[in-house]
């Protein structure tokens, strides 16, 4: 910001950031640099303002974009939008740059950018209106345990401005007692009541563990919270009173739904985990049980308490920053009750502050009264959202991808251009892509760059000229020839008797609909792209019979 006549924001890609490159380079596709000083000048007509947050919008999105999002962005002028995530985050991000600007400049620049600060509130909660998923409230239910956590909660010294209640489809999720706006703090839990691995470091349960060669800290809290669930005097009562008996996550499928999950990536997911779970299980708990019987009593440790623990730490603990530099995985009584959504109200809530030794739950977007408050539990594909959490989110889900198991390793540079490399290579639903041109057919470019290479290192590619049409279609022929073996491998549903499902064999079958569904488009967007190389290539024919 600066502090003469001219008003202006630079926007500039941290070098630190590890995408460095690549987003440099899309950034130049778009006509910016990787530091950019945007002029805040009112007298440049009357449209400034919109056209100023256009220009900072499009910068501060790429700035902000993850892996993910990255391999996906198009370098097309005509994309505007990456992720509901991606686009929350631009949005703050230049908040964040106005109101540090306000901070330190001299009066005459305060109402340019108070203004630009509400245009772009403006645009947040717009953002959120449209995208607002609805969580419907029983109103009926009581929720006499949960009350009781939050006074034992507000003894201690939470804040919040939240209520819990029944959210259809849900459970329980925390509601806005009062429209809240960006900024407030939604809930503020005092480190004393985060259970963490230091409220074990005392116990001789502890002692004993940590002989264990190779055990984690989050192994222990597991097998300390097995006990503590048991033990009247715990000062958690309160808070493992109001855990769920039965969690219902990917973990626990009967043999019905696992058998539904057959050929999608689910089944594999699912599979892996519990292998993972039994051998630890049985590797760790036996000995224990039989060699302290005191300190692990074996009727605490059978193996459904121990999925029990496993399903509770997976589906309800948060990775937390304390002020010591530490990330400790833990348990945090009353946040513990807010539900995942794809278009959160709260993004950033990993830091304990060390000012007041507590957890922020600051909004990234408004709340209003009776809303539902939504966390984002990270950027995570519903095959992990089944596994570990039993739910698949309502909406688009941006991080629902099949990854393919080609090798991902590229030549250092073609056409004198450097090429940047993915080491995976992946496909979504082609209805999130804007862009279904010739050259495109709304597939990651880095993928058809990879395909196109190997098929033909030397090729001018996106030309109409006959080789290139050629080799366009052969690499459209390998995504049909893998995403119709998928499909033919998923094999169909007898969605007849689905009302008659369990809740497992209902979310298979809503996974494998969603994996068919996103095979199924990538199918028919290489058939439209069939046809549009096929028009190109006759008049390529033609041109050349006619000379
Ligand atoms: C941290 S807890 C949230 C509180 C939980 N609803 C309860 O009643 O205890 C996480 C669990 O809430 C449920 N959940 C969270 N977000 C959800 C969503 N968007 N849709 C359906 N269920 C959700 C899942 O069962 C998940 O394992």
């Amino acid at each position: 910001m600066d502090t003469d006549e001219e008003c202006s924001i630079v926007l500039e890609l941290s070098e630190n950031d590890p995408f460095f490159d690549k987003k440099k380079k899309l950034l130049q596709s778009k006509g910016f640099s990787s530091k950019e000083r945007i002029y805040l000048r009112c007298s440049s007509g009357p449209a400034w303002m919109n056209d100023t947050v256009r220009i900072l919008l499009q910068i501060a999105r790429i700035m902000q974009l993850n892996e993910l999002e990255l391999y996906f962005a198009e370098d097309d002028t005509k994309v505007e939008f990456y992720s509901p995530r991606n686009e929350l985050e631009a949005l703050n991000s230049i908040v964040l740059l106005t109101d540090k600007s306000l901070s330190s400049c001299t009066d005459f620049h305060t109402n340019i950018l108070q203004g630009l600060r509400e245009t772009i509130l403006d645009l947040i909660s717009d953002f959120g209106d449209q995208n607002n998923v609805k969580g419907v409230i029983e109103k009926y239910h009581s929720c006499d345990q949960e009350e009781c956590l939050v006074e034992w909660g507000k003894s201690h010294g939470v804040k919040t401005q939240l209520k819990i209640a029944y959210v259809e489809g849900a459970g329980r999720g925390m509601i806005a007692g009062k429209d809240l706006k960006v900024g407030d703090i939604a809930l503020e839990i005092p480190a004393s009541i985060i259970i963490s691995e230091e409220l074990v470091l005392e116990t001789d349960m502890y002692r004993l563990l940590k002989e264990i060669d190779g055990i984690s800290s989050e192994t222990i809290l597991l097998l300390w919270s097995m006990k503590e669930k048991y033990n009247c005097d715990s000062k958690f009562k309160t808070y493992f009173h109001t855990l769920p008996e039965k969690f219902n996550t990917g973990l626990s499928f009967g043999i019905e739904a696992i058998t539904i999950l057959d050929g999608t990536l689910l089944f594999e997911e699912i599979m892996q985990a519990r292998q993972h779970l039994h051998a630890q299980y049985d590797e760790l708990i036996p000995p224990l049980c039989n060699g302290y019987p005191d300190i692990f009593p074996p009727e605490l440790y059978t193996w459904e308490k121990f999925l029990w623990a496993c399903e509770l730490w997976y589906s309800n603990s948060m990775k937390i920053m304390y002020s010591d530099g530490k990330l400790r995985t833990c348990l945090i009584p009353l946040a513990g009750f807010l539900n995942h959504s794809l278009h959160p109200h709260i993004m950033h809530y990993g830091k304990v502050d060390p000012s007041t030794n507590s957890l922020k739950f600051c909004l990234s977007r408004p709340c209003r009264a009776g809303e539902e408050c939504c966390l984002s539990y990270g950027n995570l594909s519903s095959s992990h959202l089944i596994t570990f959490y039993g739910f698949v989110p309502q909406g688009d889900n941006p991080y629902d991808v099949i990854p393919l198991d080609i090798d991902g390793s590229d030549v250092d540079s073609i056409e004198n251009k450097p090429v940047v490399n993915w080491a995976t290579h992946m496909v979504r639903g082609t209805w999130l892509s804007t862009n279904h041109d010739i050259f495109y057919y709304g597939l990651p470019s880095p993928l058809l760059d990879h395909l196109r290479r190997s098929r033909s290192p030397l090729l001018q590619t996106k030309t109409f000229l006959q080789g290139n049409l050629e080799n366009e279609l052969e690499v459209l022929g390998d995504l049909t020839y893998i995403f119709d073996d998928m499909m033919d491998n998923m094999g169909d549903i007898d969605l007849d008797n689905r009302e008659s499902f369990n809740w497992d064999e209902k979310m298979a079958v809503d996974y494998k609909n969603l994996q068919r569904r996103i095979a199924h488009s990538v199918s028919t967007s290489c058939h439209n792209g069939f046809s549009m190389l096929k028009n190109e290539l006759l008049k390529c024919m033609a041109e050349d019979i006619l000379g």
